[in-house]
């Protein structure tokens, strides 16, 4: 339950709390992620967390920044507790394996997502519009159609509680610059893109994801935040793929499908069953699993 406590560090300064990710300040240079156990799920936070997650998820993200180094550089500094301040190694016990020690970037607030599917609120703006991000797109797509080339559909980083808001990309260029956002762009593209085929050929659909960056020290454009887990990124099976249709979650099904059949609100927490936080964490050891080829250290 370690995982759930209100503050995991209670001498370090919090300072962004997200649904399922705290981030405290070590020092002037380095923050520190801590990944929790909680589970959301139509944006609500369940009541009881799924033992492991935390670890599983921070393991990933380790693996993604390591896989893509040579796409862009990446804010982690390292994972290892080992190599972490006193200030953090007094935490040991609870915080090893679910938390990454980061460096300060100045941080572009933009939610850079880049779309390899048309689904979730991409799909809904197409069925009004057409369009994706106010990006116009080919008619007659299907729901959950694979796009030609990933797009890069970018939004703002909503106040806590709202939902973020879909902008074009030359909305980014006004906020940060022609040329500081056609850079973000690409390297959005670009991560995604080495990311998607490198998990498609290990059986999972990443249809889209959610990148954060920041400019370091030196003014250079440094991928932050986590990257690439089913927290921030739709996961498919891929063996269960057609396009015309709502896809099942590679992690969350078992929950959603709970949810549902319980009659589930959508508002209000709810205590989730010990064979749903059974069946989800097996989802997300497989996952784990599947795209590094190793078992997670939980
Ligand atoms: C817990 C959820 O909150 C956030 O991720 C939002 N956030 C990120 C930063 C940040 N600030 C400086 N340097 C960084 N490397 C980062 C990062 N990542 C601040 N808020």
């Amino acid at each position: 339950m370690a995982a759930l406590l209100e503050s995991d560090c209670p001498a370090l300064e919090l300072i962004a709390r997200g649904k399922v990710r705290d981030l405290y300040n070590v020092d002037a240079d380095t923050l520190l992620f801590v990944a929790t156990d909680r589970v959301s799920a139509f944006d609500v936070v369940m009541k009881n967390g799924i033992p492991g997650k935390g670890k599983i998820l921070t393991q990933l993200s380790v693996f993604w920044f390591r896989l893509l180094a040579d796409v862009m550089p990446s804010h982690l500094i390292t994972s290892n507790m080992d190599e972490m301040p006193a200030s953090v190694q007094q935490y040991r016990d609870q915080l090893e394996g679910r938390c990454l020690l980061v460096r300060r970037l100045k941080v572009i607030q933009v939610e850079a997502i880049v779309r390899g599917y048309i689904t979730g609120s991409g799909w809904a703006e197409y069925k009004q519009k057409g369009t994706v991000s106010d990006i116009s797109l080919p008619a007659g797509l299907q729901e959950c159609e694979q796009l030609a080339a990933p797009l890069f559909t970018p939004s703002t980083k909503a106040e806590i509680g709202e939902h973020d808001e879909n902008i074009h990309p030359d909305q980014v260029k006004k906020m940060i610059g022609t040329e500081l956002a056609e850079k973000l762009s690409q390297a959005a593209v670009n991560l995604y893109t080495k990311a998607a085929e490198y998990a498609r050929a290990r059986g999972i659909i990443i249809a889209d994801t959610k990148f954060e960056f920041g400019l370091d020290e030196h003014g250079v454009l440094t991928v932050a935040d986590e990257v690439l887990t089913p927290d921030s990124s739709r996961f498919w099976p891929a063996d269960q793929y057609a396009p015309g249709r709502g896809q099942d979650s590679f992690d969350k099904q078992f929950l959603r499908n709970y949810l549902v059949d319980s009659g589930f609100d959508k508002k209000t927490s709810i205590e989730l069953p010990d064979d749903v936080i059974r069946d989800t964490l097996a989802k997300y050891v497989d996952a784990y699993v599947r795209i590094t080829g190793e078992q997670p250290t939980l």
